[in-house]
């Protein structure tokens, strides 16, 4: 199993039974979607800040941030990684700029 997919199996157990004094995941859940879906957007801006003007450590570590915390929403609406990766298969071989116009239509 790959990371990602690791990580994703962890988030599912803390967001079914997690424990919120002992787990960041089972906090996130028990403060909403809201919270997590304005917690993945501020993660987001500190990546493009990082890109703007930090070091390629501090955006790699932004990253993470940014991966963890998108694995966590999609957890918490149940909308699994495989459907995102199939997503992104489905577009390989296709120019961005067909998916572009495909998307404008
Ligand atoms: N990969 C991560 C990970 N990346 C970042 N973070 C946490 O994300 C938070 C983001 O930091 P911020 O400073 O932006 O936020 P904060 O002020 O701490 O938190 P808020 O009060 O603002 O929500 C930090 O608390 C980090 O520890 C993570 N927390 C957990 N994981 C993974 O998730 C697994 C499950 O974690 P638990 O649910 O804690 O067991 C762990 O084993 C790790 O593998």
């Amino acid at each position: 199993m790959n990371t990602l997919s690791r990580l994703e199996a962890t988030i599912a157990e803390r967001l079914a039974a997690g424990e919120a004094s002992t787990s960041y995941v089972a906090q996130l859940h028990a403060r909403g979607l809201p919270v997590i879906a304005r917690k993945f957007g501020e993660e987001a801006v500190e990546a493009t800040v990082a890109a703007l003007a930090g070091s390629r450590e501090e955006l790699a570590g932004e990253a993470a941030d940014v991966l963890f915390h998108l694995l966590v929403l999609l957890g918490e609406k149940g909308v699994p990684l495989a459907d995102v990766l199939s997503e992104l298969d489905r577009r390989e071989g296709t120019s961005g700029l067909e998916e572009k116009a495909s998307r404008s239509n």
